[in-house]
């Protein structure tokens, strides 16, 4: 006998403040004789403002005895909860990790979450865990190769959604968070952008790390490296992380970024000689002195589609070639970043948007 089953997906928006603690995305279906609501709760619009609908649909089912235990039920002991956040489509899986300072996956089952195909799909997997040195809390990130970087623009933003969604606080907060760059200050706005202190940039060429010889005190700034047989000028800067900024090269002095083929050139920066700990590449575009166009090829994730760091780095690295004002626009393929390089206290100030997408559990 086929049964009649009514299947409601709510794909719910809480209000602003509605507690975020990761839910799994299966549970149990209940059935009787003649109907069974499968409550598989789609948590996508975490974030304010999203639409909520609903969909109801009948199906035929097969008759069959499915107790309390089912199959979803019990992969719960083995799953991870997590929440998936944007900043301008550069994506992330983000753990509620509050309770223990040791990530609960490793970089091995990152590597996993993050494929786009055989896994959830993210740049990266960032931590929540709890502060060191009197800070409110820690984040650790995982690149998508399972590489650990020390820190990341965009994915600090993310942060600090997700905190605020955890502690459910709501309106404009600011936390102070140790990364691996060491303390790192977002403030959620009342727009819901988040500002971000990402502290003073280095320039120290063997503190970025590079082995390029210093050409500027003691920075690299529009030095030549070949890449490929090109010779490329390149400023490198690191946001503790390492970053490597290039306008131009002999060929072309002005880059129209958009030709280039990053998927050919960016692994030769990432890998090349003169940057022991790898690098971050941005190649950049100036349309005016306060509006920077730039592509970015990640260390340990490839091309993504905006990078914070890098976004930093740029405008640091615009101001030292005299490409570029303190204050500028910096537009990536996922959307427009606000940069200022701050004369007075040193310190790098970036803004920009940060959205929850899904929450869901991934099976371990
Ligand atoms: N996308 C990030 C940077 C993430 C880390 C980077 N791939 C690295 O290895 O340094 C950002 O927004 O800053």
């Amino acid at each position: 006998m086929a049964l009649s089953a009514a299947i409601h997906l709510p794909i719910t928006s809480p209000s602003r403040g509605t507690r975020l603690n990761p839910v799994p995305v299966f549970r149990s279906a209940s059935f009787s004789p003649v109907s069974y609501p499968v409550a598989v709760s789609i948590h996508k619009g975490i974030a304010p403002r999203v639409p909520s609908f609903r969909i109801s649909m009948a199906l035929q089912a097969p008759e069959k005895n499915l107790g309390a235990s089912s199959f979803l039920d019990r992969r719960e002991s083995g799953v991870l909860h997590f929440v998936k956040y944007h900043g301008l489509g550069n994506d992330f899986i983000l753990v509620d990790n509050r309770d223990s300072s040791e990530p609960r996956i490793t970089p091995e089952q990152a590597v996993k979450f993050c494929d786009r195909n055989f896994g959830i799909g993210a740049d990266g997997v960032i931590f929540a865990m709890p502060g060191i040195n009197g800070t409110d809390y820690t984040m650790r990130i995982f690149n998508s190769d399972g590489s650990e970087p020390e820190m990341c623009g965009n994915g600090v933003r993310c942060f600090a959604r997700f905190i605020a969604e955890l502690e459910n606080l709501q309106g404009k907060h600011r936390f102070t968070v140790h990364t691996g760059a060491g303390l790192i200050v977002p403030e959620i706005q009342d727009d819901g952008k988040v500002t971000v202190d990402m502290g003073e940039p280095i320039l120290k060429a063997s503190d970025v790390p590079t082995r390029l010889s210093p050409n500027k005190g003691e920075s690299v700034v529009k030095s030549e490296l070949e890449v490929d047989g090109v010779s490329w000028d390149v400023t490198c800067v690191s946001m503790g992380n390492p970053h490597c900024v290039t306008f131009g090269n002999k060929d072309a002095q002005n880059l129209m970024i958009d030709k280039l083929n990053l998927a050919e050139i960016g692994p030769k920066f990432e890998h090349h000689e003169m940057f022991p700990a790898r690098t971050n590449t941005e190649f950049v575009q100036v349309f005016s002195k306060s509006h920077l166009k730039m592509r970015v090829w990640e260390r340990g994730a490839g091309a993504t589609l905006a990078c914070g760091t890098g976004a930093c780095a740029v405008v640091v690295a615009a101001v030292l070639e005299g490409r570029a004002g303190r204050t500028c626009t910096v537009d990536l393929p996922g959307g427009p970043l606000e940069i200022e390089w701050r004369e007075t206290d040193n310190h790098v100030y970036m803004t920009g948007p940060a959205e929850a997408v899904f929450s869901g559990s991934a099976f371990l």
